[in-house]
């Protein structure tokens, strides 16, 4: 709003970061727009030229694990955690650090539980599952629920680098919304998805190296290392772990390492963008180890992010920002301090994050709304005409996009926590509502639609409820000691506030304050718990009726100790047990259709 510009105009009054923006910088803008440009059109004039939906959309299913592992990395790994990262950890402190605890079964999960079953059914569109699974109704409203959530995250995610670099550079805040969005656009719809994955390769080195050159200025100028290291402890930057298990406290290990955990498998589980890359992968095992290689990456980009904040804050908390500190000026102001020495650079990483991450957005926008919106309508649409539909789609996405740039500018405070609540709030319904389909064969879609509804409900009840009674922020650290030193009086009066605990919220408020890492798990158990009430109340599915393949045997692997005769009575309700012959060839009904059914091979559950 209003109070971050004014926060960053004063800031760099001073000319110098004007100055600062040599002719340089904007080179390495125009280069990095360039080389995108570059590989979109090399993989539009090459391979199959993009001529069918299966090349543009889907990459020939040709994918190596390396190149869709960093396009992975590259998907949610946008300006938002480039600036708000760092400002998390500026101003509260590497609480957020333990986060990374969260990636360990965030992707082991998506690894052995969504990628199997999704990548056999061999599907384009993540929610076509939805329709073998449930009906063409729950299909839909997963696509809608999936373009409401990304459509707004991109519109996060393309303001975000240009109105920082516009509030502390003076560069021109729409020239750099227009060139990002338009580039951007241009290359996705060009050259498609093994475009897009080229480029999120190459925009993932660049923003690695940006953050890592931004760390090692940060720490000359600071003195070295050891100097970080003091003032960073002097600050008590460094937290100790937290294990107080109230739920509406922000960042504890709880919500971070357990919370951060379902909204993982809402990311890297379920999420259209990153199944999209799973199923681009020439095989099954290609797919589990691109998501096995994302571990490492995605550790450092956490890593590189955390250390650009305790930099930052060792670089700058000597001199007074206090009053520049107010809760969402806390990104810009940090942006800004990032940038001397080499503010081409630090641009570069921002727009490859935010590029990476908008490319993506756009061509899984595209896909779904082709796959499952458009085609089932249209079933004798030629290729060339769904190819250029889909082209037409990447477009207007794009230019909406912009539009919905405007819009996130009015949103709250920390990017980061826009970011994260859009996920929990959208993002968690829908892998409610995967895990329902996936692990219970009694639910029905009557549940699932319920049990979405309800989900979604709820979570803009919380989501928009603590908006409003502000009372998911909490009071950030105190700047740093030296500040303080200077002045007992403010010591004193400093540490009494901070140690007052807020008086303790009750009921609805205290219902508001739940901590936005608790929404993607909140959310999720929601849909699953209404989801099978309703779907028992309307008659629960048979397993006959279940459409093979899209039941995860979970209660037979839970129960693997068991031996076969105990667990084949026991856990009766999976129809692929384990023990069904390698390749089951079977009829089945389309849930949807009248047509004849049709043969499929899917082999069973080892
Ligand atoms: O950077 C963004 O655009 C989104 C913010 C980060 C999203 C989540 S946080 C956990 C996981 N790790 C990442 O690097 N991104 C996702
Ligand atoms: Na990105």
């Amino acid at each position: 709003g209003s109070r971050w510009q004014s926060n960053l105009k004063t800031i760099n009054m001073d000319p110098s970061y004007q100055k600062h923006f040599a002719v340089a910088d904007y080179v390495i803008f125009a280069v990095l727009l360039a080389a995108s440009m570059g590989i979109g059109l090399y993989h539009a004039l090459s391979g199959g030229r993009q001529r069918t939906t299966q090349e543009f959309l889907m990459a020939d299913r040709s994918m190596r694990c390396l190149p869709v592992s960093l396009s992975l990395i590259a998907s949610f790994q946008s300006a938002v955690a480039i600036i708000g990262v760092p400002a998390e950890i500026y101003t509260h402190g590497t609480q957020y650090w333990f986060i990374g605890c969260a990636y360990i079964l965030g992707l082991l999960i998506p690894a052995h539980v969504f990628i199997p079953v999704l990548y056999r059914l061999r599907l384009s569109s993540t929610y076509q599952y939805l329709e073998m699974r449930f009906s063409k109704a729950v299909r839909i409203c997963g696509t809608l629920t999936f373009i409401f959530q990304t459509v707004i995250y991109m519109g996060l995610c393309v303001y975000t680098p240009a109105f920082a670099l516009n509030a502390v550079t003076g560069f021109e805040l729409w020239g750099a919304v227009l060139a990002t969005g338009l580039v951007c656009t241009l290359y996705t719809t060009m050259g498609g998805l093994k475009a897009v994955i080229w480029t999120d390769v190459f925009q993932t080195v660049v923003m690695f190296a940006g953050q890592l050159a931004v760390i090692v200025v940060g720490v000359q100028q600071t003195g070295g290392v050891s100097e970080v290291w003091r003032k960073v402890r002097e600050g008590n930057r460094i937290s100790a772990l937290d294990l107080n298990p109230d739920p509406t406290e922000r960042h504890t290990f709880w919500t971070l390492g357990v919370g951060g955990i379902f909204l993982m498998l809402s990311l890297y589980g379920v999420n259209q963008a990153q199944v999209q890359r799973y199923l681009s992968a020439r095989t099954e095992k290609e797919a589990v180890r691109s998501c096995y290689m994302v571990f490492p990456s995605l550790q450092l980009a956490l890593a590189l992010s955390c250390v650009m904040g305790l930099v930052m804050f060792a670089r700058y908390c000597g001199e007074d920002h206090s009053d520049k500190l107010g809760t969402s000026s806390k990104d810009g102001c940090l942006f800004s301090m990032c940038l001397p020495g080499l503010p081409g650079l630090f641009i570069a990483c921002l727009f490859s994050a935010a590029l990476s991450t908008i490319s993506s957005a756009f061509n899984s926008l595209a896909t779904v709304t082709m796959e499952d919106l458009i085609k089932p309508h249209f079933p004798t649409m030629t290729e060339a005409r769904a190819t250029l539909l889909s082209k037409v789609l990447a477009m207007s996405y794009g230019l909406l996009c912009l539009a919905m740039a405007y819009l996130t500018h009015l949103m709250g405070d920390s990017v980061l926590q826009v970011a994260l609540k859009i996920f929990g709030m959208v993002g968690g319904p829908i892998l409610g509502l995967f895990c329902l389909g996936m692990f219970f064969p009694w639910a029905n879609s009557t549940g699932a639609l319920a049990g979405l509804g309800a989900g979604l409900a709820l979570a803009f009840w919380v989501g928009i409820g603590s908006i409003v009674t502000r009372s998911s922020s909490t009071r950030p650290l105190p700047p740093c000691r030296a500040v303080l030193l200077s002045d007992n009086m403010t010591t004193a009066i400093h540490a009494a506030l901070l140690n007052v605990t807020l008086s303790r919220p009750s009921g609805l408020k205290r219902f508001y304050s739940l901590s936005y890492m608790w929404y993607s798990a909140f959310n999720c158990f929601t849909v699953i718990l209404i989801g099978l009430i309703i779907s028992f109340l309307t008659g629960p599915m048979k397993e006959e009726d279940v459409t093979p393949g899209t039941v995860y045997p979970l209660l037979g692997k839970l129960l693997c100790f068991l031996p076969e005769h105990l667990k084949k009575k026991l856990c009766c309700v999976t129809p692929l047990g384990h023990t069904v012959s390698k390749t089951v060839k079977f009829h089945y009904r389309m849930s949807n259709t009248s047509e004849t059914p049709s043969d499929i091979t899917i082999p069973a559950m080892k």
